[in-house]
């Protein structure tokens, strides 16, 4: 099969490997559709993150989706011809985060797209028939690759606890925060309040429903955040990871209001003002990945809660992969899809 590989910072390598054979408990994808993801984008660019070094050829891509072509003898969850999202983290199921079903913390994950765990920019991927979920006839594969994202935005939205008619502001109009926003609302923000520095992404948080957007290379946002709803936002969600926006992003709730980061600063120091924290009563919460979110996010899409195709800015070929990472790092793209058929 075919196989796109990162072998170095900057350089994809085109391999014929081997087609996987699915174990017992695993099906065969026929891989159709994978989302490029800003970690992609970060491992293409630097050949690593925080402590994780691409040492051996890596194939990136986790969020994807395709067809069943084969299944093994103990799968009766998928059928040969389904059409299935891939969740790609398989956690290890012993630890107590995987037994109390928060295995979005499990320390010996296997993610998709990290060193060691190859990800899906090949033809085919053999995966555990417990970690894909098939699709309705309504959602197309290229919507249910990105039930990975959206997950990111359920993930959040929980954390978050965000109630029937609160206001809630997301820092950051990328795929992760657009997506959040979709999910806000679907849990039942009445407001919501869209922050970004390029104006493209404003105007189509604005399209897609935000109540109100903030420039915030022009606007002071905590004040803009005050004069417009008294003493700050119900819940406040960090999707930049850029320091500036941290900080802002702390500064927009209402007193006992919350703070759920999901943006990843890994090469800053973000400093906080735990004094206001305290004072104000704020929650601050992190987000990390997902657990038990992709049957939400296929119900969010067949119901039209979310919509995954408005993200999605170009498509191209599976050979074209080293133009669309170029392309995806433009700043007003939101979401660069590759078609691997
Ligand atoms: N916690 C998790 O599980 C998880 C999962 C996926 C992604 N992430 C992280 O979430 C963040 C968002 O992901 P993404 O793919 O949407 O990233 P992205 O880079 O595509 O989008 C970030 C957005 O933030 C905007 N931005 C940058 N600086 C800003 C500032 N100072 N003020 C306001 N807006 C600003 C950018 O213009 C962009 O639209 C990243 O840090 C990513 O690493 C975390
Ligand atoms: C969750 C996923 O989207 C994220 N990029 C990660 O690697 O953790």
């Amino acid at each position: 099969m075919k196989s796109t590989a990162l072998v170095d910072a900057g350089t994809f390598e085109v391999e014929s490997r081997e087609r996987p054979q699915p174990e017992a408990s695993e099906v065969l994808v026929d891989v159709s559709d994978v989302g490029i993801c800003g970690s992609d984008l970060h491992w293409y660019d630097h050949g690593r993150m925080d402590d994780r070094i691409v040492e051996d050829p890596l194939v990136l891509g986790h969020e994807s989706a395709g067809r069943v072509i084969e299944v093994g003898r103990d799968v009766d969850r998928v059928a040969v011809g389904d059409e299935v999202a891939i969740e790609p983290g398989v956690p290890c199921g012993r630890c107590q985060y995987c037994r109390s079903g928060r295995y979005n913390l499990c320390q010996d994950v296997a993610f998709m797209a990290t060193p060691g765990t190859d990800g899906a920019f090949r033809e085919y991927v053999a995966w555990p028939a417990d970690f894909v979920y098939r699709l309705p006839s309504s959602i197309s594969t290229r919507e249910g690759a990105l039930c990975e994202p959206i997950s990111v935005g359920i993930q959040a939205v929980r954390r978050a606890e965000i109630d029937v008619g609160d206001t809630v502001l997301v820092m950051g109009a990328g795929p992760i925060g657009t997506l959040a926003m979709d999910v806000a609302k679907a849990a039942g923000a009445a407001n919501l309040v869209v922050v970004d520095i390029v104006p493209s992404k404003l105007d189509r948080a604005a399209e897609r429903g935000a109540t109100l957007t903030i420039d915030a290379r022009e606007t002071d946002v905590a004040k803009a955040v005050r004069d417009e709803f008294g003493a700050g936002v119900d819940v406040a969600i960090e999707a930049t990871g850029a320091s500036p926006a941290i900080e802002v992003t702390l500064d927009a709730p209402r007193p006992d209001g919350t703070v759920v980061l999901i943006g990843l600063a890994p090469d800053e120091t973000v400093p906080m003002d735990t004094f206001e924290l305290v004072r104000r009563q704020i929650d601050v919460r992190g987000s990390y990945r997902f657990a038990n979110t992709y049957p939400t996010a296929i119900s969010l899409l067949t119901a039209g809660e979310v919509d995954a195709t408005g993200i999605m800015d170009f498509e191209m070929s599976f050979d074209r992969i080293g133009d669309a990472f170029e392309r995806a790092k433009e700043p007003d793209v939101i979401k660069g899809m590759i078609s691997m058929d």
